[in-house]
């Protein structure tokens, strides 16, 4: 049976679109191009995030030895954006569909307004039935700007966007019990929302061109499933990939979604390099806070001490009396109050329910 998705998010890996010399491979990005045409034929809203700007620009030029790792990415990239997006809407064009171009940088999704901005950009999008691409702005993204890896921008974009799901093409079959070269290995079906671990069968092994490696996938597709997100892990060099995905039949790994978050969660979610401090909470404030089934906001009765200061309004981090993150949220009001009020009863919350998103 078909799965009932309506929007998907579909990330298309560097190793995905790159051939064994580093070059990009084009006829597997028209075969790509062509599952996402039919996809949109059944109605579906496709967002693409693809990687491949470097490997393309390592088609068209050559970099002198003297330039630095990261001067040659900003080249790389900047030169092969233009190539991988003239490539991509010559073919989208070949099915009558218009695609767009939409570069990122990981500071647009801590700055509320840049993110708002965006995701209205991405509504018109899909309204004018355009095909969005988006990949991560290479230009700018050095060092502390830049994501993890596209899987990290994908994982924002589906949540961003409320996708119903997010199709993660690799170059496995999904993830393995065990190192996927051993043919002793199993592919993992499905993944449930409580699996946190992954380190005991994950590799920190990385694909050729592959930036982050499964560990970081695995763990940015438990926090999405956890938004309410199925994602799936699949080979996106199988023929017909993603219509057989849908039609559920093909191997890959589905990490299985726990119940819907709301949109202002999950930008919480994904704030924590923009929090601004940090709070202690005691054993009883853990407890409730990690309840699922009951909603709780965090009162300064729970609160063991303040790290760091903030205003109303920041992000903050909730921290186990161990120092173990437990959540992020949305301070009521400043440390200094919070300070003041510590340990008190009958306080004002310090997070609202509402502005609270706790691991489980
Ligand atoms: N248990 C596992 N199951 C599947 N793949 C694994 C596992 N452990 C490590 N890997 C490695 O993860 C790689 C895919 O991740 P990555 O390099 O980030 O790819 P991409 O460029 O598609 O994002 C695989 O090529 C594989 O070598
Ligand atoms: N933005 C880069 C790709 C970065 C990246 O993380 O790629 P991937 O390993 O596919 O998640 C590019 O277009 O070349």
């Amino acid at each position: 049976m078909a799965l009932p998705y309506k929007r998907i998010i579909v990330k298309i890996g560097s190793n995905v679109l790159t051939q064994a010399d580093g070059l990009p491979d084009a006829a597997r990005i028209e075969h790509l191009v062509a599952q996402i045409a039919a996809l949109k034929a059944q109605g579906l809203e496709v967002i693409v995030v693809s990687s491949g700007a470097v490997a393309s620009g390592r088609s068209l030029i050559k970099i002198s030895d003297k330039a630095d790792a990261v001067t040659s990415r900003q080249l790389l990239a900047s030169v092969g954006q233009v190539k991988l997006l003239t490539l991509y809407a010559e073919l989208f064009g070949q099915h009558q569909l218009v695609c767009s171009q939409v570069l990122v940088t990981k500071e647009d999704f801590r700055d509320r307004v840049h993110y708002l901005n965006m995701q209205n950009c991405f509504r018109a999008l899909l309204q004018h039935n355009i095909v969005p691409i988006v990949n991560e702005n290479d230009v700018i993204s050095v060092t502390e700007l830049m994501f993890t890896d596209n899987d990290e921008l994908a994982g924002l974009i589906a949540s961003m966007l409320d996708a119903d799901a997010l199709l993660i093409l690799s170059n496995v079959d999904g993830i393995f019990n065990g190192d996927p070269k051993n043919p002793a290995s199993e592919l993992i079906a499905e993944i449930a929302p409580t699996t946190t671990s992954f380190s005991s069968f994950v590799t920190t092994q990385r694909s050729q061109f592959g930036r982050g490696g499964m560990i970081t996938k695995c763990h940015m597709a438990h926090k999405v499933a956890q938004l309410g997100i199925t994602v799936h892990i699949a080979n996106g060099k199988t023929d017909n990939v993603l219509p057989r995905l849908l039609q559920e039949d093909v191997a890959n790994t589905r990490f299985l979604p726990n119940k819907s978050a709301s949109g202002k969660k999950k930008w919480i979610a994904h704030s924590e390099s923009a929090a601004k401090g940090a709070v202690r909470v005691n054993a009883g404030a853990k407890t409730a806070l990690t309840d699922a089934t009951h909603a709780v906001s965090l009162l300064p009765i729970g609160v063991v001490s303040i790290i760091g200061e903030f205003q109303k309004g920041d992000i903050i981090r909730l921290l186990d009396e161990h120092e173990k993150p437990i959540g992020l949220g949305i301070a009521e009001y400043s440390s200094e109050k919070a300070q003041e009020r510590l340990g008190q009863k009958n306080q004002k919350p310090l997070v609202h329910y509402d502005y609270l998103f706790i691991n489980t």
